[in-house]
Order: structure tokens, then sequence, then C-alpha cells
């Protein structure tokens, strides 16, 4: 699957945006993500943080769950963002969630603040991932 890279460009600009909307009193981290439909809509998110830690919820699971809240269930791309050397990693509990919701070779872009850009895919993100399927 490939994209309009102005369409890239505006999902970066969405994700980036988020870094200012992201609640983290505890690790000062802010994470901005954006997932495009295969609508063509974009939801975007930020990580929320909890004073029980364990309960923070990242950036890239705010905009997944923002999207499929409001019924969106088909995903084309996502960018995550945030200030790190290299471009960003998603965590193993984001992973999982996109292996749950988004096709094995959806592009995931993870980039930072100062333009490093890797492109890879869910299905890279997660190999050999837990789903429903498996279930017999
Ligand atoms: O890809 C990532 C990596 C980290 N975080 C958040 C979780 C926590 O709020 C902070 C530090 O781990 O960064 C994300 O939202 N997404
Ligand atoms: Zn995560």
């Amino acid at each position: 699957m490939h994209i309009e890279e102005q369409k890239v460009e505006d999902l970066i600009q969405k994700a980036t945006d988020m870094l200012d909307k992201a609640y983290v009193p505890y690790s000062k981290f802010p994470v901005g993500a954006a997932l495009l439909t295969k609508e063509g809509e974009v939801f975007s998110g930020c990580n929320i943080e909890n004073a029980s830690f364990g309960l923070t919820n990242c950036a890239e699971r705010t905009a997944i769950f923002k999207a499929v809240s409001e019924g969106k269930k088909e995903f084309e791309y996502l960018v995550v963002t945030g200030d790190t050397d290299g471009p960003i990693s998603p965590c193993g509990a984001c992973r999982q969630v996109l292996a749950e919701f988004c096709g094995p070779d959806m592009p995931v872009l993870l980039t930072n603040n100062k333009g490093n850009k890797q492109i890879t895919t869910v299905s890279e993100l997660l190999p050999g991932a837990f789903k429903s399927e498996d279930m017999v």
C-alpha cells in the first residue's frame, strides 16, 4: 500500500500537533500518532499518563481507540512521533493492538522531531502476533 507524499506529510504534521496535547506529568515524554482510515479520515492520538503508571495509554493506542470507538475498523497508514534520538519505537502493547486492528502489511512510519524516518509494517513490528484466528 502506497500513499501520496503529501498525505504522509499531513499525517506527520497531525502526529506532531498531538505532542502539545499529551498528558505526561510523569515521564515528560510526549508522543503523537496519526492514523489514516481507508475512508481518508485521520484520527490522531497522544499519550495519556496516570499516577498509577501502568494505566498509561500510549499515543498509538489512543489514536486506534478513538477511531474504533467511532466505528472505523479499516486502516491504511499510521505515523508515530516523539523526541527520540532515532525513529520512535512503539511498545509491545501497542504492537499487539496494531496487530488486532490493522492488516499485517499496513505501513507504519516511525519518526521523530529531528526528521528521522523509518518505514515499517504491522507484521514487522510484531512477527507471529497472537490473533483471534489462532483460538480453536
Ligand atoms: O511509542 C511509544 C512509546 C512510548 N509512549 C509513551 C508511554 C509513556 O507515556 C511515555 C514513556 O514511556 O511514552 C508512547 O505513547 N508511544
Ligand atoms: Zn505503546
